[in-house]
């Protein structure tokens, strides 16, 4: 099965892409659908919190790339099993090295996630988790961690806020970017409208997640047809779930390797919160250190 996707994401200009893995029918002209967003939080609020002021995620890949690394990005679902531990993940990925952290709202009908995000999804709803519920953990949480987090979310729930109140509200919790599966074409602009006053990046993909046994190799032929439209740092992710997974996309170029469903995983079947954490942290180390 092909395997993989590939998230470009932008710098300048508050937009980021993420291309999807239907590798063979690739055209640099295709513009997919995921949309992650991100934020430059630069200065004033920082005076305020404890932590080193975060920069945002075109800093963080142009700082990785002068220094030759590639950006380690984490996917977990909030609230799975609950939102406590989510919080204490974001600080163990933080804490292990992550780049930057994708930090997926659950949602009823996550047409872009393969079976485990699904699924971990399902478990968040169940347990009463809501946006709101959500950003009141994340405004704690984020000024203990350094690493800039990228909010993942259906467009359904944005459009539910009114696309301006979301982005502003998003905003003020210190989120830095965002990631949108499936914003029609059409509504893209208004969405970068928004997202540009809030100084949120923002950034689109299409493609189901979840962990294989292999990258696919067109990922390499993908990844340098990518380079050869863009100067955007590009991110790989689907399917990525192993240090040598991890290894293998970096050395074909890419500026950041994604893994979501292995990490969802993790956390979601543990035996107990506790076990899942020190499982996340194994984990993330494994990986990390399979990354220049
Ligand atoms: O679960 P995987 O295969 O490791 O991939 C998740 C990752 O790419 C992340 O960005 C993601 C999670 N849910 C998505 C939905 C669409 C596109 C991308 C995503």
């Amino acid at each position: 099965m092909a395997a993989t996707t590939t998230a470009l994401k932008s710098t300048t200009s508050a937009c980021f892409q993420q291309l999807k893995k239907s590798d063979a029918h690739f055209s640099p002209s295709h513009r997919p659908g995921f949309v992650s967003v991100r934020r430059l939080r630069q200065s004033p609020m920082a005076t305020l919190t404890a932590a080193a002021p975060t920069v945002g995620l075109a800093q963080t890949f142009s700082n990785l790339k002068s220094q030759g690394k590639v950006a380690f990005i984490p996917y977990i679902t909030a609230g799975d099993p609950d939102l406590s531990t989510t919080a204490e993940a974001l600080k163990v990925l933080d804490k292990c090295g992550s780049d930057i952290i994708e930090l997926g709202v659950p949602y009823s009908d996550p047409l872009a996630d393969g079976p485990v995000i699904q699924a971990a999804a399902t478990r968040s709803l169940a347990r009463g988790t809501n946006f709101d519920s959500i950003l009141s953990m994340l405004k704690k949480v984020v000024p203990e961690i350094s690493a800039p987090i990228a909010l993942f979310t259906y467009y359904n729930p944005i459009l539910k806020r009114g696309v301006g109140q979301f982005m502003s509200t998003v905003k003020d919790t210190g989120i830095h970017g965002l990631v949108v599966p499936d914003v029609p074409l059409e509504e893209t602009e208004l969405l970068r409208k928004e997202a540009l006053k809030n100084n949120i990046e923002l950034v689109s993909s299409i493609g189901v997640t979840g962990a294989r046994a292999s990258v696919s190799t067109k990922v390499q032929t993908l990844l340098r047809d990518i380079k050869e439209v863009t100067t955007k740092p590009v991110a790989v992710g689907f399917g990525i779930s192993s240090p040598e997974h991890v290894q293998q996309v970096a050395g074909w170029g890419a500026d950041g390797v994604i893994v979501g469903s292995a990490m969802v995983k993790l956390l979601g079947e543990a035996k107990s919160p506790e076990e899942g954490l020190l499982e996340l942290e194994k984990f993330t180390k494994s990986l990390k250190a399979a990354l220049p």
